[in-house]
């Protein structure tokens, strides 16, 4: 009952199985005594019947008495008990799955979070795992509990008289029938709301992202309206859906109860026919106030049970999805970067096509090349952001496809246009650089890099908090944190991605010194726009539409009269016509 297919159902854990058997187990227990409960008060009853039609005195006083204290001590344990294994341990088990699908999506390729957006997957980190979370507690221990409890109870109830037991229990299975039968509607309404449900985050998360743009173009009563629609949208759904569960839900309560009644018309039947007495006829109305009970929690939540197969396939796709693996061991002989014939695709749309080329350590190599011809993108295989179609790229010799990203990351800088930085202090984005530097070593490098200037308006200097992704630092500034934190971590491969465009022309020059002390002896890997940035390097590799173009020294390739002699008389050109104007 509780094997792999059961676990994959419910995107459960090794622990969390246990959890839900625990749970099982207790619910059982707990219905098995409250039924214990049902035959002391029979118990009593026959001996009360016994005083009124006979007139004898009560037998049973003492066992009664022994009974129910038995049934008290026992009905706090059993239910204690129960409490913890459905709702203590489930609370552990959300915790264990938050932290292992954070961990899985901190090991996948990068490509991966290209096909997902961002508020899809928060929404299956909290939203998905918050609606497990009732499942694994209020559903799945109780509804297993109730089906073994009942069938035993039913068990016992049909040797009693069978007559009576179908007439208590005929509506259990109908109302199962009804729920599972209504289930295809269920699920697809959820569905339906779900995919409403992003769309709302969706909205908002653009809304905030872009608040300076929309509020820049006037276009806030547009975006506010587009996204007033989409919650009116999602609450419509939501609605309808909630409005159809219930319907099924209510009714399958409804048919449950209807035992009742053909309990009293049976058991009145048989009684007035002489087949059964009256004392037989008031144990199975006892039972049947009972039977009910335990599925009247789990009723209310199945249909959270069947929707939660979206969800458990949502959290199943992140386990499932493969990761970006590899040996741990990286010994590279020096770090040469060599491409060979590489190709790459996003998607299915081919952008890199049979790219070959090296950059030799301790020499600068530079990609160059028009808007979109793919530098950025080389530069993010080199270090196995993404995982190349075909061909591969060694680093000294060894093949990067084969080692573990994290590891391969620690022999790579990257000054990356697009800086990351997080919501702390100056010196603690600079440290992200190594991890475990010192005061002095995080000081030296923001130094070099040129970060003191700036900082040392900062209210609390190194110690200013930057907010969100340093929105209180201005580009240029972002930048030099960048630049610091890669001076501070010293590793032998550089990415740069237009590193220095954001500086203004006396900040370039210092960090351009920063940087050329850095680069020294490293193998550097850098995408520059500006032909005057890549004019030094040592190695020049064009590219044109995803292949290369042209590839050798600056001077050769501009003697060469080819790409890069365009580019580079269109760009003297272009500062001439600066300079002209002003
Ligand atoms: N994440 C992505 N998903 C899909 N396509 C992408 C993605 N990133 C880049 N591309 C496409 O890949 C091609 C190469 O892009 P890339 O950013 O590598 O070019 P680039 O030479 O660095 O451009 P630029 O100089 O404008 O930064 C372009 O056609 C671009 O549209």
């Amino acid at each position: 009952m509780f094997g792999e297919k059961f676990k994959r159902k419910y995107a459960l854990t090794d622990q969390g199985i246990q959890n839900i058997k625990k749970g099982t187990f207790w619910t059982v227990v707990v219905n098995l005594v409250v039924m214990m409960g049902m035959s002391i008060l029979y118990l009593m009853m026959s001996d009360f019947m016994a005083v009124l039609v006979d007139g004898s005195s009560l037998s049973h006083t003492m066992l009664i008495i022994t009974l129910l204290v038995v049934f008290v001590f026992l009905s706090f344990i059993t239910h204690l008990q129960q409490y913890k294994a459905t709702y203590g341990l489930v609370y552990n088990e959300v915790k264990a799955t938050r932290l292992s699908l954070a961990e899985r999506l901190r090991k996948l390729p990068l490509g991966y979070f290209g096909k997902r957006d961002l508020a899809d997957l928060t929404e299956t980190i909290m939203g998905d795992v918050n609606r497990m979370e009732h499942v694994w507690s209020h559903v799945l221990g109780y509804l297993y509990g109730a089906y073994i409890s009942t069938a035993i109870i039913a068990v016992f109830l049909f040797i009693y008289d069978w007559r009576l037991a179908a007439a208590c229990l005929w509506g259990v299975p109908v109302a199962f029938a009804l729920l599972f039968g209504s289930r295809k509607l269920t699920v697809q309404a959820s569905k339906r709301t779900k995919s409403y449900a992003i769309r709302v985050s969706d909205g908002i998360q653009e809304t905030l992202e872009n608040i300076r743009e929309i509020r820049a173009t006037n276009q806030e009563e547009r975006y506010l309206e587009e996204l007033y629609q989409k919650i009116d949208d999602h609450e419509r759904v939501m609605i309808q859906g909630e409005l159809g569960t219930g319907l099924f839900v209510n009714a399958a309560s409804v048919i449950m109860r209807l035992g009742v009644a053909t309990t009293m018309l049976v058991g009145t039947h048989l009684i007035l026919s002489g087949s059964i007495d009256f004392m037989l006829l008031f144990l199975f109305l006892m039972v049947i106030t009972r039977i009910y009970a335990p599925f009247d929690q789990s009723l209310a939540l199945i249909a959270e049970m069947f929707v939660s197969q979206i969800s458990a396939n949502r959290m199943n796709k992140i386990y499932e999805t493969s990761l970006a693996g590899g040996i741990e061991n990286f010994e590279p002989q020096g770090h040469d970067i060599v491409f060979e014939h590489v190709r790459f695709a996003y998607d299915q749309n081919e952008v890199l096509h049979d790219i070959s080329f090296t950059a030799k350590e301790g020499e600068v190599t530079a990609l160059v090349g028009p808007s979109g011809s793919g530098k950025s993108t080389c530069a993010r295989l080199a270090a196995r952001l993404w995982d190349i179609s075909k061909g591969t790229i060694k680093v000294g010799g060894v093949d990067i496809s084969t080692v573990d990203p994290e590891i391969l990351l620690s022999d790579y800088s990257m000054v990356f246009q697009d800086v990351v930085l997080f919501d702390d202090t100056v010196m603690e984005n600079i440290r992200l650089g190594k991890r475990g530097a010192t005061d002095e070593e995080v000081l030296a490098a923001a130094k070099a890099a040129n970060c003191d200037e700036f900082v040392d308006v900062l209210s609390q200097g190194y110690n200013t908090f930057i907010g969100e992704n340093g929105a209180k630092l201005s580009g240029g500034e972002r930048q030099r944190i960048s630049i610091a934190r890669a001076l501070l971590k010293d590793a032998s491969i550089i990415l740069l991605d237009e590193a220095t465009a954001s500086l203004d022309v006396e900040n370039e020059t210092r960090v351009q010194e920063a940087l050329s002390r850095l680069l020294e002896n490293k193998t550097v890997l850098v995408i520059a726009h500006r032909m005057r940035t890549v004019q030094s390097a040592d190695k020049i590799v064009v590219l044109e539409n995803g292949r290369v173009k042209e590839q050798g020294t600056p001077a050769q390739l501009y003697a060469e009269k080819g790409l890069y002699h365009h580019m580079v008389e269109l760009q003297n050109e272009s500062s001439h016509w600066q300079l002209d104007n002003e």
